[in-house]
């Protein structure tokens, strides 16, 4: 599993990226230990996304250092030690979910098998049906399946309930936690205050490209006002039903 012993699941330091006039990643430093769940908390444009897509290897960075268990975003990937579930795409409208789940677990030398990891994701009973036939909910939560079967260490997910009804919601944040709690790491972004707080040991705070506070929920919600960043705050918690 650890690909250089004592590393950090996640460093990332320095990082950057720009867009045009855009400074959609404006100098993040982060450390994520092995084994805590971090929640990447930002309003629409902080640039959550972009860092994410850096962390996994599908952006390139303008500048800064990123290093997954001490290694390469690619490298890390390449072993299967990082489960990546996107916000979109990655499902063919004809392809069964065992057989998308069956495709992605060939890819991998030492892949979990694929009924497990059905059951585990939630969507079992959904194994027959084509991803046409999906809801948004649903296709979220094979996106999930497909980022557990390599038994990743550190699992990436940007947004994983943005199409979910509160019942979904609520089962895939058991299935999260369920795979935490076997001691991986787990990094996800979302918009909702709410989910942070109930899901993450602690929370990173992004605010036009760069880390505004970062720490135990609590003490970043008391650092929001004296950022004077309310407004944002204000929009973030705008959404009752996240869990
Ligand atoms: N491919 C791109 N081309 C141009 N601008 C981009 C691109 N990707 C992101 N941006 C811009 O970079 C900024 C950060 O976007 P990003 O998607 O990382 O934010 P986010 O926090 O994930 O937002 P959301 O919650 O809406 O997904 C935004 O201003 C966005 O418009």
């Amino acid at each position: 599993m650890n690909i250089h012993e004592g590393a950090p699941a996640l460093s990332v330091a320095g990082l950057r990226k720009t867009y045009g006039e855009t400074r959609a990643v404006d100098g993040i430093d982060l450390v994520v230990a092995r084994g805590e769940v971090v929640a990447l908390l930002g309003s629409n444009g902080a640039g959550k996304s972009t860092t994410i897509d850096m962390v996994v290897g599908l952006a390139r960075p303008d500048a800064g250092e990123i290093a997954v268990f001490g290694a390469s975003a690619h490298e890390a990937v390449r072993r299967g030690m990082v489960g990546v579930m996107p916000q979109e795409g990655a499902l063919l409208d004809d392809v069964t979910v065992r057989e998308t789940v069956a495709l992605i677990a060939s890819l991998h030398r030492t892949p979990l098998p694929v009924e497990e990891v059905l059951s585990r994701a939630g969507v079992a009973d959904l194994a027959d049906r084509r991803a046409a036939l999906l809801s948004g909910g649903q296709k979220q939560r094979v996106r999930f399946a497909m980022a557990l079967v390599s038994g990743p260490d550190l699992l990436v997910l940007d947004e994983p309930t943005a199409a979910m009804d509160v019942a979904a919601r609520r089962e895939f944040w058991q299935s999260m936690h369920a795979f935490a709690e076997t001691g991986r790491t787990v990094l996800f972004s979302t918009h909702y205050l709410e989910e942070a707080e109930a899901y993450a040991d602690r929370v990173v705070l992004m605010h036009a490209g760069r880390v505004v506070a970062d720490g135990p929920v609590s003490a970043v919600m008391a650092e929001v006002g004296a950022l004077g960043l309310e407004d944002a705050f204000l929009r973030l918690t705008g959404a009752s039903e996240a869990v």
